[in-house]
């Protein structure tokens, strides 16, 4: 594994309102799987942007030594990036999605082997019966599953997820974390995923970033990182740690430690 992508002094504000100050954490490396966690609004999906170069700001994001915005708009280094939102609105179907972005930046013939590649993310992601669906037509879960697939398609070196497992059943939501996992080793790829569960990123993070007031809180292994005192303080919630009898760790969440005032529980 290598370092791919490093952050310094990264900060992002909307108007006068800073959002992010001073966020530094990496290099995090090509093969891995980064939790991004942090309350609501607590600037997840303000960082992935900025990471994909769609927002601008003091500080630097580093693509295998070079800044974002140096790589050209359809380099492999060009982070993917699969927003919160994903609008389908198109009456393009499935194949012809997944194809199309596939295409972007290059040219417009289309082989066999192209054709092949789309039908096997498809199988991949386990989507392939919707191939001829049109995407207006699709649950909120088969969009996300489409959209993974299109960001996945081009075999980037950086993905951004925002939070991709949002409108997943249980058995999907494990079965594309641990694809992600498997794929970052395979096409050694480092996956960043704002994520909200912990539980999950301590299953599939090989690292976990908490973003707490605007900075980087904690930075580390998510069984080092993701402690009942961290929870306390970040989300207001009293947990504990366990293990499963399988030996991965996870937390409970007892209760509250916030009243409907704001302030704390004895
Ligand atoms: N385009 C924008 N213009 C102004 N403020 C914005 C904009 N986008 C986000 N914000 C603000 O920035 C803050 C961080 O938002 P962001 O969506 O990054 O949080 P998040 O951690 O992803 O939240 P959640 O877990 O609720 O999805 C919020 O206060 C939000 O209102």
């Amino acid at each position: 594994m290598t370092g791919l992508l490093s952050l310094s002094e990264v900060s992002v504000s909307f108007g006068k309102r800073p959002i992010l100050q001073d966020i530094s954490f990496g290099p995090l490396e090509s093969g891995s799987v980064t939790a991004l966690l942090g309350s609501n609004a607590a600037g997840k999906s303000t960082l992935l942007r900025r990471i994909a170069g769609e927002l601008k700001g003091p500080g630097r994001v580093e693509i295998a030594g070079q800044p974002v915005e140096s790589w050209p708009a359809y380099h492999r280094n060009r982070p993917a990036h699969v927003p919160q939102d994903i609008s389908m609105g198109s009456s393009l179907r499935v194949f012809e999605a997944v194809l199309l972005a596939n295409k972007q930046g290059g040219g417009w013939s289309v082989d066999d082997e192209e054709l092949d590649v789309v039908t096997q993310m498809l199988d991949t992601l386990g989507i392939n019966s919707l191939s001829d669906r049109e995407l207006a037509a699709l649950s909120g879960g088969q969009r996300q599953l489409v959209s993974i697939a299109q960001a996945l398609i081009r075999e980037p070196r950086v993905l951004l997820l925002d939070e991709p497992t949002s409108a997943l059943d249980l058995q999907n939501q494990f079965e594309v974390l641990d694809l992600l996992r498997r794929l970052a080793r395979e096409w050694s790829m480092c996956v960043v995923v704002a994520i909200h569960d912990v539980n999950h990123a301590l299953r599939f993070a090989d690292c976990a970033v908490v973003l707490h007031d605007r900075q980087v809180e904690a930075n580390g292994s998510p069984v080092d990182v993701l402690t009942p005192t961290l929870l306390g303080k970040v989300y207001g919630v009293e947990a504990r740690m366990e293990t499963s009898s399988q030996g991965h760790p996870f937390l409970i969440v007892e209760r509250s430690i916030r009243n409907p005032l704001g302030e704390e529980h004895d």
